[in-house]
């Protein structure tokens, strides 16, 4: 996938609105044919970083590359790039054909040869060839989508930017879509620029993400990468629910955590000179066995279960310990029942946990 020089290159690029710097230094480089995903939550400046990306604002410093070329000051209309919006911005006076047609057509291109591509881009987007004179205001909102990409796909960019195509629709078809997405992606060999605020929805579909916070990226990596070895809090955090405990360093080197009066092996990777921090570990990581037994040393810790929620093929428990509330989830096949009130004992694997400065 990788090339001698990167399909887009952001260098060091700054985007303000008065004091605030909305984008705040990003610097990266997105390869060709990879489907790239910003994630980041609400107002982390993902929305203002995909319209200098797609030309319709320009940065306040910084440069932006395609193909080697600054770009900067080439509007969007001048771009080899495409953005297919969360509103849609389909035209509803228009048939599916015409919509996917329309490019083509304000390029002059012939109607034969503009029927034949929107034809092959139908195909891609996977709707059915009679949709061709189907109004779009008789499409669902999945086909919709479908149609905004197929249009896209007309338009034949270097580059198609998504801006969260897929909030709009249900959980079921969007779970559909977002796999359909990655196949088409791979089946047109495009280079694919998505954002979203779900870290899930990135999860699926990506090559690699880059997540987002107060408008710097707070790491860029596979999602193997981004789930494995988060480089700091924030990110580990973002991606769901965890166990945070605050711990300090103590002189026979286990960390301390005073709130609980326990103390634990620290994780190999615990970062150099650490003396106080938060120590993470995920739900899926905690044992929970029954009753007070410490069967697994000083690194157990006894609660009392108080909440069992469902979660589909998983079960997530709360256990109360002292002051702090721990979430525990296992599979639901390998649960076995338990009662709010019942007394039970919580490990995890030092190799499981994570540790964050403050
Ligand atoms: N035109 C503008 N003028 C002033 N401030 C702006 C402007 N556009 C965005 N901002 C601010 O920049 C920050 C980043 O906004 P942006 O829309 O890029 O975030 P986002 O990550 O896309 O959020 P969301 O997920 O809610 O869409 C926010 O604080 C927002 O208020």
């Amino acid at each position: 996938m990788a090339s001698a020089t990167p399909i887009l290159q952001l260098r060091n690029i700054v985007k303000s609105f008065g004091s605030l710097n909305a984008v705040d230094g990003v610097s990266l480089d997105i390869e060709e044919g990879e489907l790239f995903t910003i994630v980041g939550p609400s107002g982390s400046g993902k929305t203002t970083l995909i319209r200098l990306l797609v030309g319709m604002d320009s940065p306040t410093s910084g440069d932006i590359l395609l193909r080697g070329k600054r770009i900067n000051d080439v509007p969007a209309n001048k771009r080899p790039t495409c953005m297919v919006f969360q509103s849609l911005a389909l035209f509803p006076h228009m048939s599916v054909g015409e919509n996917v047609e329309y490019s083509a057509k304000c390029k002059g291109i012939g109607k034969k040869e503009r029927r034949q591509r929107a034809a092959e881009c139908l195909k891609l987007s996977h709707l059915p060839q009679s949709y061709y004179d189907k109004a779009v205001t008789q499409c669902s909102g999945g086909e919709r989508q479908r149609v905004a990409l197929a249009r896209a796909l007309a338009f034949n960019p270097e580059i198609l930017f998504f801006d969260e195509p897929l909030s709009a629709i249900d959980y079921r078809l969007r779970k559909t879509l977002e796999k359909e997405l990655k196949d088409i992606q791979r089946e047109t060999g495009k280079t694919f620029v998505y954002i979203t605020h779900s870290l899930e929805e990135a999860m699926v579909m990506s090559d690699r993400i880059g997540v987002m916070r107060e408008g710097k990226l707070a790491q860029v990596g596979s999602p193997a990468t981004i789930y494995t070895q988060p480089e700091n809090r924030f990110v580990t955090e973002f991606m769901g629910e965890v166990n945070s405990l605050p711990v300090q360093l103590a002189d026979d080197g286990r960390l301390h955590c005073e709130t609980l009066d326990a103390s634990f092996e620290p994780p190999a990777g615990m970062p150099p000179g650490f003396s106080r921090g938060v120590l993470i570990v995920r739900p899926e990581n905690v044992a929970i066995s029954d009753g007070a037994a410490t069967e697994a040393g000083d690194k157990a810790i006894r609660g009392e279960l108080f909440n069992e929620y469902l979660l589909g093929s998983r079960i997530q428990y709360q256990v109360r310990s002292g002051a702090m509330v721990f979430l525990i989830e296992e599979l639901r096949a390998d649960a076995v029942t338990r009662l709010p009130g019942d007394k039970v004992t919580l490990s995890w694997q030092p190799g499981d946990s994570m540790v964050f400065p403050e």
